[in-house]
């Protein structure tokens, strides 16, 4: 039987999504169609009478505005928000800033993939001449963490969900057995992490798992936070196909 609810979703599409660039830690703002893609999150949860009691989002603004949107659009603005860089983003490390195509053409397409969906790979570390190296590394909403021990260079999925997953526990498990109504706003990788965690996904199955932009999903779990509802999205069966496969197809060479 289900006793608890949490719903999560990706941000709306990024500029850098659009541009179909490698964005990790690099603070990309939402792209026209992921204001309007956020606007429909919030219009799908409003849809279906959802309240939340607070909610989680990562340090990046592309994940910020799609909750801040959602949060209006359900009219419930004034409910307390987490931010923390452990819901970030995955580092792209070296990758950051270039074009998911472009080096698919280059190294191939087994290689992006290697890079964007294996579970333990990571990419190439950003080292200080990386042109976004300052940019995220001196970004001052970092002042109180991560540690400079802990300051990601590049993370596989496996890293990822090492430095999110004792957030998922140690904030976010406690708040729902409350009985809080829990809302998280993250990222396509951070999010992975959360969903290999619950559905207990092996490292192979969690590579062919894309997830879309601005579609928020529902999970339903029994008192031991097994899930009775898995990844039940908000959205038609189609449409939520179709925006997945355009996840996986951004690594393919033009
Ligand atoms: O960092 C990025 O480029 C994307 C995910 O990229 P892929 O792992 O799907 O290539 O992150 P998000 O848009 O969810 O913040």
């Amino acid at each position: 039987m289900a006793k608890y609810q949490i719903v999560m979703v990706r941000h709306g599409e990024s500029e850098w999504n659009k541009l179909n660039k490698f964005c990790g830690w690099f603070d990309a703002e939402l792209s026209e169609q992921g204001i309007q893609e956020a606007e429909a999150a919030g219009k799908a949860l409003k849809k279906e009478n959802f309240k939340f009691d607070l909610a989680h989002t990562s340090v990046l603004t592309r994940a910020n505005k799609t909750l801040d949107s959602i949060l209006k659009e359900i009219d419930q603005t004034d409910i307390p928000i987490q931010k923390t860089w452990r819901l970030n983003e995955r580092h792209y490390g070296g990758l950051t800033g270039l074009n998911k195509a472009e080096t698919a053409a280059k190294h191939g397409e087994e290689q992006v993939k290697i890079w964007r969906r294996s579970f333990d790979i990571p990419p190439p570390p950003m080292d200080e001449s990386h042109p976004y190296y300052k940019t995220i590394v001196e970004d001052p909403r970092y002042k109180d963490g991560p540690s400079k021990e802990e300051f990601p260079m590049f993370e596989s999925l496996k890293l990822t969900i090492e430095r999110t997953l004792p957030y998922w526990n140690d904030v976010i498990v406690p708040q729902m057995k409350e009985g809080k109504k829990i809302l998280i706003a993250a990222h396509g990788n951070s999010l992975r992490g959360i969903v290999k965690h619950l559905d207990e996904m092996s490292d192979e199955a969690i590579m062919s798992l894309n997830l879309p932009t601005g579609i928020p999903f529902v999970y339903e779990l029994d008192a031991d936070l097994k899930p009775v509802v898995s990844m039940k999205f908000l959205g038609d069966e189609e449409t939520v196909r179709k925006a997945m496969e355009a996840v996986a197809a951004q690594g393919k060479a033009k």
